[in-house]
């Protein structure tokens, strides 16, 4: 364990304040970005435990190149093979584009310089950048040198660098730029800086203006001091610098104190021009300033940087699988939370904020204005970065409402109201404390499905809606006034209650008020709506309505029913406003009524007061010794309901049969709209296949038809495509025989879909019997064809 001293005075020292008088950069904005270089390749690189490869290296250049660099250190040359190798490949497979300089470190000794040039050879534009250390640590410890020979050694090897520059301009056409580093500058008496740049630019001779500027780099080294203090040094040294249009001040800050982006930020106002950092802050140590954070400030600003950072994810992918380290999850603008709010409150103003800024740029749009970016806790827009907005609201404990439902509105498209959000909040909320863990988009989306049964059959909830008209039902009383009397509404439906298609009708002053009605008279549901709310989703053609409702115990006293503390609240969309308010309903009494026993269905079939649908099954097999296919029996018992009801809530064994032949067609002699007159099989040219030549009745004209399939029931429906619109397709059929011996004969159950555009597709059972088994299934086709609403193509003419 380490000591932390009571007195660090005693220990550290404090920087020496620069007494700058008139200092400007305090009162200074920026204007334009900065020159970047990055250093990825050299400083980053020599920084990491293992070093870049050559292949890495290029990937990496190529993505700098990519990201808009013009300026870019590619290599120590004289430090290793690989980074000698590797500028050479630059040059030698012309990777370079034309208007990129590459940048490459050299000591102050001859032997590295010698080789660095020979790194360079045959490059169009290059900066060398030699350095020394300047301070009076590194002059006394580290060189043992005086002042004066500290300038010595950095003008001798200039002077060798301007040789060798222009030695190889004349052998190889390169246009050589020069930069030096005073390095340690941050913590070297600022005066000897500015002695020793001075020095050096009179050796190189040749500073001029534009890309002949030389560039002094005045490295925070090691950040030892506060960032006001680092844009002091800079200042003084840009107005003490001589010839300063001939110079290019370059910053190249390191972040040991974690404020090396507000010491280039502050050192830019100071008057420095170019920036040497890394992509996201790689480098020795704490790292060298992060570009990709400095450039997206200025962006946030209203400057464009000149950089591309559009795609931050793939730029993310490269440089971390480079340098083998990970991007910090709160690194600014590209950690994985940086656009995320897990907490409630912030969720709440990001929903307000998006819902405004939308209204606000239609505005904006209409009125030719910009479309200014102005969101609670969001900097930035996260899609100029190629990000989705999937990651701002991320949902845990410490979540609200707001987030819930912006999650709810993004992914399922329904504006939930307010109390609705609230109750939904704590269906997620509970969850996710009790786990302890983030709740997931997949998690909100099921959750959301499953509490509402809403989402189609695999959430369906004990009620379902199945089929449904709602009618005027006038009212019952006559009014003696010249307003027209209130409409009240019947509603007539099929449910699926636990399973069972169920057959229930209601009244009331619109369809949603007649569906509690039914409810309360059929299953014992006695519900009151409380609120209610609907907006669409979509447009045109597409366009369905949302509609939410809130469900409470009913009362005698409307006072009562208004303040209950206990309500369920159900969603419903359809493309049909009233069906998705019925759905809402039932989405809100499934909630309501939970695993509560649902009365029996009062039906009385002979003497049994209480027939279900397997009773009527019974009844059939009974009569007609007929066993209905499972799906057939709950069709026929939804028949049988209605049927019953109609008749005071009985219906006679008797009654019950002739209802089945009549509605499938069994055995029966009335003339259906298709019949089959007479029929040949035949094999088809093709192999497998069967062909049928008909003479058809279809609406009692004699037709005369073929059509081919893989057996006589696809071949009749081949057939009946001759004759009709849309198409009919075989969801269901099921055969067996009745008696024995001679009096055997098929029964065949088909069920048919009919499709035609512009109309709700429809299905229907046909029942066909002979002791034929092929003429028994094509009887089944004709009726169930002749039960279903389909369109004679003569119609069309
Ligand atoms: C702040 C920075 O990032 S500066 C860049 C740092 N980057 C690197 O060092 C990576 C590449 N470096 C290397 O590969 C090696 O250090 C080399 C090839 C440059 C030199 O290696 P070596 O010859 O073995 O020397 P070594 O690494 O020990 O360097 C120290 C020597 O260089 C001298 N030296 C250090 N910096 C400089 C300089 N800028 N100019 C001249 N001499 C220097 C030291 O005084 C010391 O000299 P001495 O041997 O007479 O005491
Ligand atoms: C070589 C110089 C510029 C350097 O890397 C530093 O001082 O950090």
């Amino acid at each position: 364990m380490g000591c932390m001293l009571i007195e660090p005075s005693q220990k550290y020292k404090p920087y020496t304040p620069l007494n700058l008088v008139g200092r400007t950069w305090p009162t200074k904005t920026f204007v334009k970005a900065p020159i970047w270089l990055s250093t990825d390749l050299r400083d980053g690189n020599q920084a990491l435990a293992t070093p870049m490869t050559g292949d890495q290296k290029l990937v990496f250049f190529r993505l700098l190149v990519k990201c808009g660099f013009k300026e870019i250190e590619v290599a120590y040359p004289a430090a290793s093979d690989t980074d000698f190798s590797f500028v050479r490949y630059l040059v030698e497979h012309d990777e370079i584009p034309d208007d990129v300089w590459i940048q490459v470190l050299t000591p102050a000794r001859e032997d590295l310089i010698r080789r660095t040039f020979d790194a360079v050879v045959g490059a169009k534009h290059v900066i060398i950048h030699m350095y020394n250390a300047t301070s009076a640590m590194f002059r006394d410890v580290v060189f043992k040198n005086s002042k004066d020979q500290t300038i010595d050694l950095a003008v001798h090897h200039t002077n060798l660098v301007r040789e060798l520059a222009n030695q190889y301009a004349t052998s190889h056409g390169t246009t050589f730029r020069y930069e030096y580093s005073p390095e340690t500058f941050s913590q070297t008496e600022v005066d000897f800086s500015v002695a020793i740049c001075e020095g050096v630019k009179t050796a190189w001779g040749k500073a001029g203006t534009g890309n002949e500027r030389i560039i002094f780099n005045l490295p925070a080294t090691v950040e030892v001091g506060p960032p006001n203090h680092y844009a002091d040094q800079i200042e003084y040294f840009c107005t003490h610098i001589s010839e300063r249009e001939k110079v290019v001040v370059s910053l190249h800050p390191h972040n040991d104190r974690g404020t090396g982006i507000a010491a280039a930020e502050l050192a830019v106002l100071a008057g420095a021009d170019r920036i040497e950092g890394c992509l996201f802050g790689n480098g020795e140590r704490t790292g060298n300033v992060d570009i990709v954070n400095l450039a997206l400030n200025l962006y946030t600003q209203g400057i464009h940087p000149h950089l591309d950072f559009s795609d931050i994810q793939s730029i993310i992918d490269i440089v971390t699988q480079c340098n083998d380290l990970p991007v910090h999850p709160r690194h600014p603008y590209a950690g994985e939370f940086v656009f995320t709010a897990f907490s409630g409150s912030h969720q709440d103003a990001i929903k307000k904020g998006f819902e405004a800024q939308t209204q606000r740029h239609a505005r904006n749009l209409a009125n030719s204005e910009a479309q200014i970016w102005d969101m609670p806790y969001l900097p930035l827009d996260p899609a100029d970065l190629g990000c989705t907005y999937e990651a701002v609201i991320r949902v845990n404990s410490q979540s609200g409402k707001g987030g819930v439902a912006y999650l709810v509105k993004r992914h399922l498209n329904l504006d939930l109201p307010r109390k609705m959000q609230i109750a939904f909040y704590q269906v997620i909320q509970a969850i996710s404390d009790r786990e302890a863990r983030e709740m997931t988009m997949e998690d909100i989306t099921s959750t959301f499905r499953s509490t509402y049964h809403f989402g189609g059959p695999k959430y369906e909830g004990r009620l379902a809606l199945k089929t449904f008209s709602t009618t005027p039902e006038p009212a019952s009383e006559p009014s003696d006034t010249d307003e027209a009397a209130d409409e009240r509404r019947r509603f007539d439906g099929t449910l699926s209650v636990d399973g069972m298609l169920r057959v229930i009708r209601g009244e009331g002053n619109g369809p949603i008020s007649a569906l509690l009605n039914a409810l309360h008279s059929h299953l014992d549901i006695d519900l009151t709506l409380r609120e209610y709310s609907e907006h669409t989703i979509g447009e045109g053609q597409t366009a369905k309505a949302a509609s939410y409702i809130e469900l409470v115990a009913t009362t005698n006293n409307i006072k009562e029913t208004r303040s209950a503390s206990q309500s369920w609240w159900g969603v419903g969309v359809d493309s049909d406003i009233a069906a998705a308010g019925l759905r809402a309903v039932l989405s809100a009494v499934n909630s309501a009524i939970g695993d509560r026993p649902l009365p029996e269905l009062k039906l009385s079939i002979g003497f049994d007061s209480t027939s279900g649908q397997a009773d009527v099954a019974n009844a059939i097999v009974n009569s007609l010794k007929l066993q209905l296919p499972r799906r057939l029996q709950s069709t026929f018992f939804e028949v049988v309901q209605r049927a019953t009801r109609d008749s005071g809530g009985q219906i006679s064994y008797e009654d019950l049969t002739k209802l089945f032949e009549e509605r499938y067609g069994y055995e029966t002699t009335k003339p259906y709209r298709f019949e089959l007159q007479s029929f040949d099989l035949a094999k088809s040219s093709v192999v497998g296949r069967r062909q049928i030549v008909a003479q058809l009745l279809v609406d009692g004209e004699v037709r005369g038809v073929s059509g081919e399939g893989n057996g006589p029931l696809s071949a009749a429906l081949a057939a009946l495509h001759t004759q009709i619109q849309g198409t009919l397709s075989i969801r269901e059929y099921i055969e067996h025989s009745i008696g024995e011996g001679a009096d055997v004969k098929a029964v065949s159950f088909v069920e048919l879909v009919y499709e035609v555009e512009g109309r709700n597709k429809e299905s229907a059972w046909g029942v066909g019997s002979d002791s034929d088994i092929t003429l028994s299934g094509l009887q089944a086709v004709m009726k169930a064809a002749s039960s279903l609403n389909v369109v004679d193509k003569k119609e069309q003419t």
